[in-house]
């Protein structure tokens, strides 16, 4: 179902309800920069990774889109779970494996609170920005304390830039992809306004901070496209 969300005024901050649920898939498809791309680059690094019994735990897994995608890709028999704190989401991705019959976890859960132990890959894409930033630190070094010795920690974030001209125009470059993705100038404003301090960037210096703080010895980033990074931590 095609994304028409913000096309009527906002009446609340942005939530992952059933409104963005029901259309999420094409949401993510066209606000996102090379989303497909940037699924496909984390998953080839996990398969160059794989290993029979390998858990990988996708937070903020959404309708489970990246976690199908490894299932399907993936010849050793991983361990994929997934969890999410919005049932919308959550209803979907369920839907979702049972359609494609892949077995992969699913738990309602909030990141914040979740168990994190002997965990071999934790991703986390364009997920981390909706934690209070205090909170979000906490998180990371909770994740480096939950994964093995040679864990990785893969997460794909928007950022902002320290040069406040630059970060302006990283802004009107990634606008400008949105309208030719087909949202109206109206959309983009209303989103905007429903996001404020509710998706709260980080700069790159500031996430590689973060994950070094946690204890992460090397931390990498693998993609960069105006405001939108994936980054690489390992223990
Ligand atoms: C932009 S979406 C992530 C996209 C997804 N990782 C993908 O690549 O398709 C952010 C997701 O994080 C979830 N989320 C936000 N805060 C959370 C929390 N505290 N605990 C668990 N999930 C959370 C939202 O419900 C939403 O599904
Ligand atoms: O910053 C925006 O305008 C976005 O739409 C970004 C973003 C994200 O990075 O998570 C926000 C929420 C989702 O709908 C998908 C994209």
């Amino acid at each position: 179902m095609k994304d028409k969300v913000f096309e009527k005024p906002i009446e609340k901050k942005f939530e992952f309800d059933q409104a963005v649920a029901s259309v999420f898939d094409d949401m993510l498809s066209r606000s996102v920069p090379f989303y497909d791309e940037v699924r496909d680059l984390v998953i080839s690094l996990i398969l160059a990774e794989q290993e029979e019994g390998k858990k990988v735990l996708d937070l903020g897994a959404s309708t489970a889109k990246f976690l199908l995608d490894l299932h399907s890709k993936m010849e050793a028999g991983m361990r994929l779970k997934g969890i999410d704190n919005s049932p919308a989401m959550l209803e979907r991705a369920e839907q979702k494996c049972r359609a494609f019959g892949a077995t992969i976890e699913l738990e309602l859960a909030d990141m914040m609170a979740y168990d994190y132990s002997n965990e071999d890959i934790i991703v986390a894409n364009y997920t981390l920005q909706f934690i209070r930033p205090m909170q979000r630190i906490e998180l990371i070094k909770r994740l480096y304390e939950g994964l093995n010795e040679e864990g990785m920690f893969i997460f794909s974030e928007k950022v902002v830039f320290e040069d406040k001209r630059l970060d302006k125009e990283m802004i009107d470059i990634y606008y400008a992809y949105k309208k030719a993705q087909g949202y109206s100038d109206y959309e983009i404003a209303q989103k905007r306004e429903a996001l404020e301090n509710v998706l709260i960037p980080f700069t790159i210096e500031e996430n590689i901070r973060m994950c070094k703080e946690a204890g992460f010895g090397k931390i990498d980033t693998i993609f960069q496209w105006a405001n939108f990074v994936t980054f690489v931590a390992k223990k």
